[in-house]
């Protein structure tokens, strides 16, 4: 995956919706049944929120889009999706309750908050989900100089609140008071507009209206226009509001609102509680200064100031940080054996080197240490792991997420002075989980950008090293924080994409992927028991033997770990919890077995087939092993010949060694093939080497034997050997050398159905690594020059002349 340098903004998890808003500063509830067309947002609510602890202190943003949009983003390709949403204004959101129901039939309800306007600036796909990047869209207004519109909607708003006044209670009324008065006076219409029963079309006007005369107006002629619609007669009694007004449903949530102060008047409350949280906080010298001098500041400003606001934030961050709070550690290394192995099978190599450090620390009685780095492909247990060093030390847990962060601001937070600063995620993590000894896990270190905002990596450099991390200064912050407590863990896909200082402070530990057995043991112990109960089902309830899982593997996943098997149970649990719901009407309710016949029912038809014999039928066509962020996977390689003039061409998003690798291997042919007696005239024949999927970047010396494998099955017309993949480097002498990544790509080889494997001969001592179940399942084969590579690619069909 590639980023833009110049994407900017912050980004978040995007519900993209047809025909539905919520405004800034309104509450809404939103009803998310599962359905063929939002599965989308379903796999984002439930991996992003429902999944994640830490999902109260996430933002989502809502983007509504026509019907006409919609249609338009479903059908299209990536291209034109961005097209379709980039620029689009939306809503971010805080969601204040999630309930997953499974009745009537399985459903997410939300209930959430707007925040502010937001602009789209760039979408990604992550998964089965979207994310954008975005900008704020919210303009202040000027109270010193007020456009016509505002003056206007003023007359009018007092009007519409009056009436809704002589509506509600005298307690509501109240209530409707504050938080009129803690709102901005800019999303005045927002939140009027939020009593309103409003057509999508209005709403959606007043949302995308980021002008603020333009978005004034247009409330005041959606109000009006509401008013048209009451008879005359009624339109003067103080009913008329309650005609228009939306049945609101609990209008006591309206308090939460209060938690910004008044920007009309300064609340004394405000000043004297915050003095006494200085006060009761036990602060370290430094801080309790800072905050003392901000204090005093904010006291002279007149609340009406937009530096009011600043200044208060601020204060209130600076005091909720968890100073001198933190949990104590229980380091118990038998125990931590037990928990580690309660919930995680396997990992043997991983569990060992973690019980070692704990080991370590807890005789020298602390826990600082090298940086514990783990490394493997999406799905292994890498962040699972973490939290269960979490758990067994006792102490909180907090995930960063850093893949595509490119801005450094992102680490160490914006200066004060920039308009919508905020601190780095660091502290925000810290502030989030109270104390100030957590475990704090930096997924995707390796999937850190160098942006025009800075190098976020140098900043991350700031925070691993215990030379420095004591005295951390977080830019919004501006003043230290001691980070030397806290117990950071990195995860990576892959080594060699670490910015190469960071790697120098890491200790890097692999997490491979799992063979067919192992996902089976894990599906068995942990996944299924996992769903089962997040499901509220019991096991008398559900029964899936482990050839079903076998099938689910074999046949539902493509993988090196387990989290999409671990989706489909969590599929299947969800289908056999409306089975019982619906059964408990006559009250019998049998154990449901998931057999081969029922997995196809609920999950469909196989989704991957074993299809490589027949892509390598016909000559000219052979399939390789390459190691991806991923896991291993193999890979094909296509090549066709054309009367030219004796062009080169490379296709499939290639990088320049791979490009170099097949330069090398055309070369090697054209030398031999009077000896191989190979019909090519390369004066007079262009050819084509493709390598399928080219939206994936591929790179690295190891297809070499592949490519070649390929272009003299094509110039000889023999079909390579089916069910046979292969690795390995070549040099122009028609040498082969050895590759990394030997495990992951037999794992990979295995996964697809490969049953033989040529691998470079030096790559022999790397079978230790290959667990014994899969080596007695594939055939290993070892080559050590191109020759051999040939005879063996084409079991003595191809052979040369002087051996005949
Ligand atoms: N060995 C194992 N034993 C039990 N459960 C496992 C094991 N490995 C993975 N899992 C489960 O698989 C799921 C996915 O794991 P997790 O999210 O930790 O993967 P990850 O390696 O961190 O992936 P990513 O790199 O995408 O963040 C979790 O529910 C985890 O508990």
């Amino acid at each position: 995956m590639s980023f833009n340098l110049f994407q900017f903004g912050e980004e978040a998890p995007v519900l993209i919706i047809k025909e539905f808003i919520i405004l800034p500063v309104a509450f809404g509830r939103l009803t998310l049944n599962y359905g063929k067309n939002t599965g989308e947002s379903i796999t984002l609510i439930e991996k992003e929120f429902w999944n994640d602890d830490n999902w109260m202190n996430k933002i989502l943003i809502v983007l509504p889009l026509t019907a006409d949009e919609f249609d338009r983003f479903q059908t299209s390709d990536m291209k034109k999706k961005r097209l379709v949403v980039e620029n689009q204004i939306g809503t971010s959101v805080k969601i204040n309750k999630l309930l997953a129901r499974s009745n009537p039939k399985p459903h997410f309800q939300i209930f959430m908050t707007g925040l502010g306007r937001i602009r789209v600036k760039s979408l990604r796909h992550v998964g089965e989900y979207y994310k954008v990047r975005y900008n704020h869209e919210d303009p202040k207004l000027d109270v010193n100089n007020l456009p016509n519109s505002v003056k206007q909607f003023q007359t009018e708003a007092q009007k519409f609140i009056k009436s809704i006044r002589t509506t509600l209670s005298s307690r509501t009324s109240r209530q409707l008071y504050t938080t009129i008065r803690a709102t901005p006076p800019e999303l005045y219409p927002d939140l009027l507009a939020s009593f309103l029963e409003l057509d999508f079309s209005d709403k959606l006007d007043l949302l995308r209206a980021i002008e603020l005369e333009k978005r004034f107006q247009i409330f005041i002629n959606i109000y009006q226009k509401k008013a048209q619609l009451i008879p005359h007669e009624k339109r003067s009694t103080d009913n008329f509001p309650l005609t228009v007004l939306r049945k609101y449903g609990n209008f006591d949530d309206i308090d939460n609102f209060s938690r910004q102060p008044s920007p009309t008047k300064q609340p004394r409350d405000v000043m004297s509680k915050l003095r006494d949280r200085l006060e009761a906080g036990n602060l370290p010298p430094h801080a309790r200064e800072a905050a003392e001098m901000e204090l005093l500041k904010l006291e002279k400003i007149q609340s009406h100031n937009p530096e009011y606001h600043v200044s208060l934030r601020y204060l209130e961050f600076l005091l909720d940080l968890p100073w001198s709070k933190s949990t104590k550690d229980s380091v118990d290394v038998k125990k931590a054996r037990l928990d580690l192995d309660a919930d995680h099978y396997g990992m043997d190599k991983l569990k060992k080197r973690i019980l070692e450090y704990l080991a370590v620390q807890s005789l020298k009685n602390d826990l600082r240490g090298p940086i514990l780095c783990f490394v493997g492909p999406p799905g292994v247990g890498k962040t699972s792991i973490a939290k269960a060093i979490a758990d067994t030390l006792g102490r909180k847990f907090h995930r960063i997420s850093l893949g595509g962060v490119a801005d450094q601001a992102e680490i160490r937070g914006h200066r004060r002075t920039y308009i919508g600063s905020l601190p780095g995620r660091i502290l925000q993590g810290i502030k989030s989980v109270g104390v100030n000894n957590p475990v704090i896990l930096l997924d995707e270190v390796d999937k850190l950008n160098r942006g025009v905002q800075g190098d976020p990596a140098g900043a991350l450099l700031e925070v691993l090293d215990p030379e420095q991390n004591h005295s951390f200064v977080d830019h919004y912050l501006g003043i230290t924080f001691d980070l030397s407590t806290v117990l950071f863990i990195c995860t990576v896909n892959m080594t060699h994409t670490i910015p190469p200082a960071l790697r120098d402070r890491l200790e890097l530990i692999e997490v491979p992927g799992y063979t067919q057995e192992e996902k089976v043991e894990i599906a068995q112990r942990y996944l299924i028991p996992k769903q089962l109960k997040k499901h509220g089902l019991e096991t008398q309830h559900l029964n899936i033997p482990s050839n079903s899982t076998q099938i689910l593997i074999a046949n539902y996943t493509r993988e090196a770990g387990v989290r999409e098997l671990e989706r489909q149970i969590a599929t299947v649990c969800r289908a056999v919890a409306v089975r019982i719901a619906e059964a408990r009407v006559d009250e019998s309710v049998e154990t449901f077995n998931l057999d081969s016949v029922a997995i196809e029912e609920i999950l469909g038809p196989t989704i991957f087939e074993h299809d490589i014999a027949e892509r390598v039928s016909r000559p000219g066509t052979a399939t390789g092993l390459a190691w991806t962020s991923f896991g291993g996977e193999i890979l094909f390689v296509e090549v066709s010949k054309m009367n030219g003039s004796g062009k080169l061409t490379l296709t499939g998003n290639l990088g320049d060694v791979m490009k170099e690798s097949a330069q090398l291997a055309l070369n090697w042919i054209k030398s031999n093939l009077a000896s191989y007696r190979l019909e090519w005239e390369p004066s007079t024949t262009d050819i084509h080497i493709h390598f399928p999927a080219g939206a994936v970047g591929k790179d690295g010396p190891s297809a070499g034997v592949t490519i070649l494998t390929a272009i003299v099955s094509l110039l000889s017309k023999q079909p390579v050997e089916p069910d046979l993949a292969m690795t390995g480097e070549i040099t122009l002498r028609g040498m082969v050398l050895p590759v990394g990544g030997i495990k992951e790509k037999v794992l990979g080889a295995h996964r697809a159905g490969i049953k033989k494997v040529m691998m470079p001969s030096k790559n022999r001592k790397s079978l230790f690594e290959i667990p014994k179940s899969l080596q007695s399942q594939i055939q290993f084969v070892f080559v050590s020059n191109i020759p051999e590579v040939i005879q063996i690619a084409f079991n003595g069909r191809v052979k040369p002349i002087s051996k005949l």
